[in-house]
Formats: C-alpha cells, sequence, structure tokens
C-alpha cells in the first residue's frame, strides 16, 4: 500500500475534480454538461433534472429533436447553493442539473399504460433530480470561493432551468443561505463581489438538519473507527433518535437531537479544533491544518506525556484499570525535564495535543450521552477531516469511559453538516422529503486525487478532463495502482506508464470520502425482497483483504482488452484513443485509491467496483464498448433459432423445460467480462461454442434444483399447478444468451399463459442487453414464431416492428403480453433497492423471478430472498468464485429454485 507522504495543502479542497481543475489548467473556462446517453431514459450516471412538469407543454414543433417545453409551474426561482462559513473553512454546497433528454416512446408508453406506471407514487419535488456537489475552501482564502462561485455562476440560482448555468447576471433580491460565524462577518463581501445577500441560517438547526438528513438518506454514512477498523453502522430510520451530536469545529458543540428540528445544545468545550490548530501552529511552526496532522502521524507521544508507567516505574495501575500506556498527564513529561520547545520534536508535540483534545472531547461527550441516557454519539466536523488516528482516539475515549456501552460513530460528510442544513433550509427544494434509495452516490474522475492542491478554475468539458489527466501524468504525478497492471496497451498513444514504486496518491487521500450525490426520485425498492432491511446485494464482501486483491487484479488485467474494445467502438481515432487512455488512467486511480483505502467510497462490493468501470467508462464518453460484439452476435444466434425452436417443439413438455434450462446455462457462457470465457472465443464460432457449452451441459448442475422448479412448473402425477400470472426475466448477455436461452424459456412461459416481462439494463454494461436494444431483437425473433409475436403485440413491444414482418400473419386469438421494462442501472449487477419505477411496477403483479448470469444472480442477489418463487440461473465463468460460492470448477452451473417464503 502506498505510504503516505507530507504535502503541504492550500488553498482549495475539492470532492469532485470531475468538473474542478488542478493549477496545470489555465484557461478560463465554461462548464459545459457532459452530453447525455443517446436514446436512453434513465440516467443513473447523469441524474436528469426532475422539474415540476405538471401542465407540460411542448412549445413548436413537435417533430424536432429536442423541442422546447414549456412548465408553466415549474418554480424557477430554485437556489442551488449553500454554505456554511466557519473560522477555518468554508464549506460549499452546489446543486446542478441538467437537461432531461427522457425517451418516452410508443412502446415505452404502452408498456406503462399496461403496468399502471403512474408518477402518482413521485411526490412532487421542485428539485427533483440533479446533483449534489461538496466543495470546501480554507477561509483565509475566500477570494478563491467567490471566485469559484464566480465561474460556475453558482450565485445565479433563480434562472429558468432550461437555460442552466448562464451568465445572466443574478437578479436584484437574489439571496444565498448560509451559516457558521462568517456569514455576518462575509456579508458585505458577497454583496460586492457577487451582487447578492446572504441570508443567515441559525448553525445549530443547520447542523442537526444536515446530519439528520444524511443519517436517513444516505446508507453508508455512519462508522465505527476502532483501531484503524472502519465499519459502517446500518441507521434504521425508526430508530435514530434520540443521539448525541458532537460537532467539532473551532470549538466544540454537543447536541441532543430528539428529532427533526427538536434539539438542544447541551453542553460544548472551548478547547477544540481551533486549540489544536492554534496551539500546533505556535509549537510547530505547521502553516497549515492538514500539515500539523500529518506530522501526528510520525509521532510519538510518550516523549512528551507523562504516562501511567512513567509514575509506577513500567508498571501497569492495574487496581483501577489504568495500563502503563495510559496517558497521565498530556504535556506532563516537559515539566520535570530541563528542555526547551526545540529539543522535542513537532511530530510528538503534534500528536500530544492530538490526543490531549480528542480524549478530551470524547470524555465529555461520553459524559453528556450518560447524563441524558443517550447511546449513539455521532462526531462530525472538520478537525476529525477522516483521520484515522483522531478517531481512534476519541472512540477509544468513549470505550474507555464508557465500559464499553458507548460508541462513537463518525460521519462521511462529517465537515458538511451546517452546509447541508442550510442548504436544506431552501423550503422549496424538498430534499428532506428523498429517501435512501433514491439517492446514489457517484464518484468520478477526481474522486483519486481529490483534496490535493486545487486551485485553479472548474473544470470545462470532456477535453479539458483529459488534458488534465495527461498533464497530471506529465508532471510525474500519476497515481500508482498497487494492483498488477496489465501491459502496455497497443491502443493509448502514449500507452499506459510502468508503474512507478512511489505513491502519490494524495498525502490524506484517505481523508476525503465524499462523492457527487445523484438524486434521482424516480428509484424505488424492488417490492418483491422479502426484507428489505436486510437485504445485501453483495454476495462478495471486499472486506477480506484477499479477496481485494484477487478482484483487483482481475479487472486491471482486463483493463488493456476494455480499452481496446471500447476504443474501436469509437471508430478507433486518435480523439478515442485519448479517451481510452485517460479512461485507463482513471479507472486504474480509483483501484488505487480503494486498495489503499477499501471503504473510502462507502461500503464495498464486488457489484460496485463493477460498476465503477462503467460510469468510468461514460465518464470519458464510451456509452457502449461492446457496440459491434453485441450486434454480431444478436444475428448470428437469430439466423440458428428457428432451428432451435423447432427441437424444442418436438419434445415432451418435461424435455422440453429441461432443455430449456440447460439452452439458458448454455448461453450464458457468452459473456465478455470474463477472462477465460474471452480466450475460448478465440477457439470457434459463436455457434460451435454454443454448441458445446450445450453438450457439456450434464446433470445434476452444481447447483440443482431444476426438479423443485419443474414441480411447481409441471406438477407431478396428476397435479396440475396453476400456471404463474408474471414472471419477471432478469436478462443479461446479448446474442446466443438473449437470442438462444432467455426468449425461448420467456416463450416456454408465454405458451402456458404466464406473462413475461423482460427486465434488462437501462445502461449498456459490457455485452449485456439493453432494454432499449431488446425489442427490436424481439421483433426478429417474432418474425419465426406466432407465439413470441402474438405475446409482443400485445405487450406492445412490436408497435414499430410489425411494419417489418414480411407474411402479414396477424394472431387473432388473444394472447398474454411480453413485455420490456428497464431496470434502472448500467452495471452486470444488480442492487435491487434502487430500481426503476417501471419494474417496480411491473413486480407489483409478479409470481415469479428469474435471475439470469453471474452478475444478477451471483455476484448480486445468490443470497437474496423473495416474495415470490424465485429461480437463479447462471453459468460460474471463474474458476475462484465456483471454488469459493459453490465448491466447484469453472464453468459450472447454478440453477437455484427457491419457493416464495
Ligand atoms: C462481469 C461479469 C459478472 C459478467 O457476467 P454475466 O453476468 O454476464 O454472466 C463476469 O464477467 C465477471 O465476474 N468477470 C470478472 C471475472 C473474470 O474475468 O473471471
Ligand atoms: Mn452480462
Amino acid at each position: 500500500m502506498a505510504s503516505p507522504t507530507t504535502k503541504n495543502h492550500s488553498h482549495i479542497e475539492i470532492d469532485d475534480i470531475n468538473e474542478e481543475s488542478q493549477q496545470i489548467t489555465e484557461k478560463d473556462i465554461v462548464e459545459k454538461d457532459m452530453a447525455p446517453l443517446p436514446g436512453s431514459s434513465i440516467h443513473r450516471s447523469s441524474s436528469r433534472p426532475q422539474l415540476d412538469v405538471s401542465g407540460a407543454a411542448i412549445q413548436g414543433n413537435f417533430e424536432e429533436k429536442d423541442p422546447a417545453i414549456l412548465l408553466p409551474n415549474q418554480t424557477d426561482d430554485i437556489s442551488h447553493l449553500a454554505l456554511d462559513i466557519g473560522g477555518s473553512l468554508i464549506k460549499l454546497i452546489y446543486f446542478s442539473r441538467h437537461a432531461d433528454r427522457q425517451v418516452d416512446d410508443g412502446r415505452k408508453r404502452k408498456v406503462k399504460e399496461r403496468l399502471g406506471v403512474t408518477n402518482g407514487s413521485r411526490r412532487s419535488y421542485p428539485i427533483l433530480g440533479g446533483r449534489l456537489h461538496f466543495v470546501k475552501f480554507e477561509t483565509s482564502k475566500i477570494n478563491e470561493c467567490l471566485d469559484f462561485i464566480h465561474s460556475k455562476q453558482l450565485h445565479c440560482g433563480g434562472m429558468d432551468p432550461r437555460c442552466w448555468p448562464s451568465d445572466a447576471p443574478p437578479s436584484e433580491n437574489a439571496v444565498i443561505k448560509a451559516t457558521g460565524g462568517g456569514a455576518y462577518k462575509f456579508a458585505d463581501l458577497f454583496k460586492e463581489r457577487l451582487g447578492v445577500s446572504i441570508e443567515k441560517e441559525d448553525e445549530m438547526n443547520c447542523l442537526v438538519s444536515g446530519a439528520n438528513f444524511l443519517l436517513k438518506a444516505i446508507r453508508h454514512e455512519a462508522f465505527t473507527h476502532m483501531e484503524g477498523h472502519k465499519e459502517f453502522v446500518q441507521i434504521d430510520q425508526n430508530d435514530l433518535f434520540p443521539y448525541l451530536l458532537v460537532n467539532i469545529g473551532s470549538g466544540v458543540s454537543m447536541i441532543k437531537v430528539d428529532g427533526d428540528g427538536q434539539f438542544q445544545r447541551v453542553s460544548g468545550t472551548n478547547v477544540g479544533g481551533g486549540t489544536y490548530w492554534g496551539l500546533g501552529r505556535l509549537l510547530t511552526k505547521c502553516k497549515s491544518f492538514d500539515e500539523l496532522l500529518e506530522l501526528s502521524q510520525r509521532g510519538d507521544n510518550s516523549t512528551i506525556d507523562m504516562l501511567v508507567g512513567d509514575i509506577y516505574g513500567g508498571m501497569d495501575y492495574s487496581k483501577i484499570g489504568l495500563s502503563a500506556s495510559t496517558i497521565a498527564s498530556s504535556f506532563g513529561k516537559t515539566i520535570s525535564e530541563n528542555k526547551d520547545l526545540e529539543d522535542y520534536k513537532p511530530e510528538d508535540i503534534s500528536l500530544s495535543l492530538l490526543r490531549m483534545i480528542s480524549y478530551n472531547i470524547g470524555q465529555i461527550a461520553y459524559l453528556n450521552a450518560l447524563r441524558f441516557g443517550l447511546k449513539r454519539i455521532f462526531f462530525g466536523g472538520f478537525f476529525i477531516r477522516g483521520h484515522a488516528y483522531t478517531m481512534d482516539t476519541i472512540s477509544f475515549a468513549v470505550q474507555f469511559w464508557s465500559k464499553g456501552d458507548a460508541q462513537a460513530m463518525f460521519l462521511r460528510h462529517e465537515g458538511f453538516l451546517g452546509a447541508l442544513g442550510a442548504f436544506m433550509s431552501y423550503e422549496k427544494h424538498g430534499l428532506d422529503d428523498l429517501m435512501v434509495h433514491q439517492l446514489v452516490e457517484r464518484f468520478p474522475m477526481g474522486a483519486p486525487y481529490i483534496g490535493g492542491n486545487v486551485h485553479g478554475p472548474p473544470l470545462g468539458d470532456l477535453n479539458e478532463k483529459i488534458s488534465w489527466m495527461e498533464k497530471f501524468v506529465r508532471k510525474g504525478t500519476e497515481i500508482t495502482a498497487p494492483v498488477p497492471m496489465a501491459p502496455p496497451a497497443t491502443t493509448g498513444l502514449g500507452g499506459f506508464e510502468v508503474p512507478s514504486s512511489k505513491g502519490v496518491l494524495r498525502s490524506d487521500a484517505s481523508k476525503l470520502n465524499v462523492g457527487v450525490l445523484h438524486l434521482v426520485p424516480s428509484l424505488e425498492v424492488f417490492p418483491l425482497l422479502a426484507d428489505p432491511k436486510t437485504y445485501e446485494p453483495n454476495t462478495i464482501d471486499l472486506s477480506d483483504h484477499g479477496e481485494l486483491e484477487y478482484w483487483f487484479t482481475v479487472l486491471s488485467e482486463h483493463l488493456s482488452d476494455l480499452v481496446d474494445k471500447a476504443v474501436a467502438s469509437e471508430g478507433g481515432t486518435d480523439d478515442a484513443k485519448r479517451r481510452g487512455d485517460a479512461f485507463a488512467r482513471a479507472f486504474s486511480a480509483h483501484l488505487a485509491r480503494l486498495m489503499e483505502e477499501p471503504a473510502a467510497y462507502g461500503k464495498l462490493g464486488l457489484a460496485n467496483l463493477l460498476e465503477l468501470r462503467e460510469e468510468c467508462l461514460r465518464e470519458f464518453h464510451f456509452f457502449d464498448a461492446y457496440r459491434t460484439i453485441k450486434q454480431r452476435e444478436n444475428e448470428a444466434s437469430l439466423a440458428v433459432l428457428p432451428d432451435l425452436l423447432m427441437e424444442l417443439d418436438s419434445l415432451t413438455e418435461d424435455m422440453r423445460l429441461l432443455t430449456l434450462i440447460e439452452g439458458v446455462l448454455a448461453a450464458n457462457i457468452f459473456d465478455w467480462g470474463s477472462r477465460a470465457c474471452v480466450d475460448l472465443y478465440h477457439k470457434g464460432t459463436i455457434i460451435e461454442i454454443y454448441r458445446m457449452s450445450r453438450k457439456k451441459m450434464q446433470r445434476p448442475w452444481r447447483v440443482d434444483d431444476f426438479d423443485a422448479f419443474k414441480e411447481r412448473m409441471l406438477g407431478s402425477g396428476d397435479r396440475k399447478p396453476q400456471p404463474h400470472k408474471r414472471a419477471l426475466l432478469f436478462v443479461d448477455n446479448s446474442g446466443a444468451d438473449i437470442v438462444l436461452g432467455m426468449l425461448p424459456l420467456a416463450r416456454e412461459l408465454l405458451r402456458r399463459g404466464t406473462e413475461v416481462v423482460l427486465v434488462a439494463n437501462s445502461l449498456p454494461a459490457l455485452n449485456d442487453v439493453t432494454a432499449m436494444e431488446l425489442p427490436d431483437i424481439v421483433a426478429e425473433a417474432a418474425k419465426h414464431c406466432d407465439i413470441l409475436r402474438g405475446a409482443a403485440e400485445a405487450g406492445g413491444l412490436l408497435v414499430d416492428a410489425m411494419s417489418n414482418i414480411q407474411d402479414g400473419y396477424k394472431e387473432n386469438t388473444p394472447s398474454v403480453p411480453l413485455m420490456v421494462v428497464e431496470n434502472g442501472c448500467g452495471s452486470p449487477c444488480i442492487d435491487l433497492r434502487q430500481v426503476s419505477s417501471e419494474l417496480a411496477a411491473a413486480a407489483k403483479d409478479a409470481d415469479l423471478v428469474i435471475l439470469e448470469g453471474m452478475g444478477r444472480s451471483l455476484h448480486t442477489n445468490y443470497n437474496a430472498k423473495f416474495k415470490c418463487d424465485a429461480l437463479k440461473l447462471a453459468m460460474v465463468k471463474n474458476q475462484r468464485l465456483a471454488a469459493k460460492l459453490v465448491k466447484g470448477n469453472i464453468y459450472d452451473c447454478v440453477c437455484r429454485y427457491e419457493p416464495a417464503s
């Protein structure tokens, strides 16, 4: 692991270099939004604006690509900036929104009608959608903060959302909400420089509403930190209150929180962050708070503090539970030694000070918790700065004094409580109505570098992002991935650098753990989860270091191949190569950062890593790296579909069901995310591999519940069970997987009178089929099959595609419908706590869920329990996973059936 190095931090510390640049970028830049994905309606990564669209009407020509839409009820005075101006730091939160490109074609409308999807369940959020960004500056450099606000035009909040951001000057009465002492001190400066008034918000109020929001809405917000070990705590929203909030800024406030807006400042101490920094500066000549903190990491406080052992001749004072290493008196040793300040190491002084102050705060906090019978204590404020030692010291104090009864917890957005509260005080935002499943935290390109010496204007478009990456590298500050890198790629202009031995992740990288919060109110919890509270999507826990190392290696080794595919998908141009290199660097940087601190972005599971890779591709405008491969495989598979259907139709019902399940498992071999499978593809054509795979399908499979599934489907003896009413089929890959595997299975269900909903990705991920692509594939397949044709028509799937059907056939008999819905994600895995509203609506009448593929049914959801019958089907295409999960081998198959629980 890269060891931290000392750096002099200056100016602005910023959470999102995605949009903010380093010194290297000199030009003045106007931010341009990244282009949305073509033709996709759910943008978890680039959250869309959710405006008040009631009464919306298209203005002008309906046929135009992007006609202007008039939103008569949209309030256009939404501010998107709030500040907490403290003694040492300015914390800024701003909101950004993007042009809505929602595609609502005829097919989608029909499916929605059929599923009864309305916007009724969505409450009226004035700022539905968009993103929250978290930024900080040193208060002494307030001018940089003002420049930042100006360059992003954040003070021009009250404006038409359709043309935001704009260069329009702020209106006469523009106001910005702010809290903290600086809201008073700098009010005139804001008026003078930006022409805006500051509306002051009560600091305590803001702290509490910020903390309440975070604890309720962010899944991995609170964590414990003991002896270097960080563990996220799941907070039950209904059991949050009362708690003690300890905000450690320059001074310390202790607030008993009983509910939203219900709190009391019960105590505080003047010995806080300011004391540490002030005394530390005088005693060590350090130039910044971070430098002082950095110093403490190399310190030894026993040269300064009087320990119990110093008094008791190296012994514990065990009778009263004090070990020899317990501090008896902070700085106490210096009184008995005839030394001057210069005789002590600044490192030791810093550590003594840090421990003195942290213990003191921990102790006072515990006494107050005891006073009011509070079990939970949350510590926030920028004193902590994610600093492991500080958190350990506070935790130790709370643990020590409470004898393990009370627990110190920390917050990932520790420093932003006040600013968040100020932001929430804009009444029209409705932010506090958002629920945990409607927020997605993303860690863009800059996340691994965050908080470094950022002092340039905001980053502009994609090109500037790439330049930033390239210049960063040229300056010799390339990040080092502490994982084996693939050999230099052939695609990039400069190829990959051989990783150097010196890690240059920012020295205090571990200190900032916040990403950009995407607000996506259309997301819902999948209603068929048996117990959403205990549901954990990830099967593989990456807190196990061996596991982490293995998967990081797998992803690193896959990187050069992925870049090749991505670059080729964009025509192999020089521009694509540059983007490819920048993507590889950015993703490697994420990996390096997470290798160093796996919990840096919240609780880390394999699904998060796989999704991060897709997000990173999208960030560099690779929207569908496997596009051509998918098309090729679809065509090849569609060509053999008629023969397969004929073969199936010649079988008995029993044999047909078995052959269908075999077919799904066999076709799941087409996975471009698996190293082993990609190697295999060099050995034959798609159809040859498919045939080979089917031949090898011998029961019993490694996990084989087929008989139980068959009994539920076909019954036994004379018992003929009711067919399922509606089945949700979570499909996986393009090509054989969908065409020769899942579609024939869907056809069988339809034939039996079960409605089928094909659930596919909203955005591309590897070679997964998307909801946008499926209707065309179904239409092609329907040309060879009456059942599929009738069902697809009934489900509104063939709205446009029917015109392609040559034989003029029209089904007269009513058919159960076949539908397609998007799942709300763009990842090879699926987190069922955050799915599209369409899928949630489709789930309401479903009594069978079929999850297919390694990502959706093994990496995630293998242990998920459902309210309805569930079938999990996958081929295991990774040796380690096979050994670990099913005690088997690569290419083993899983057919796991669990009746409704
Ligand atoms: C990304 C995947 C989960 C996709 O698998 P699928 O869901 O398509 O079956 C899988 O390719 C994977 O885990 N790949 C990494 C492991 C490897 O290369 O062996
Ligand atoms: Mn897949």
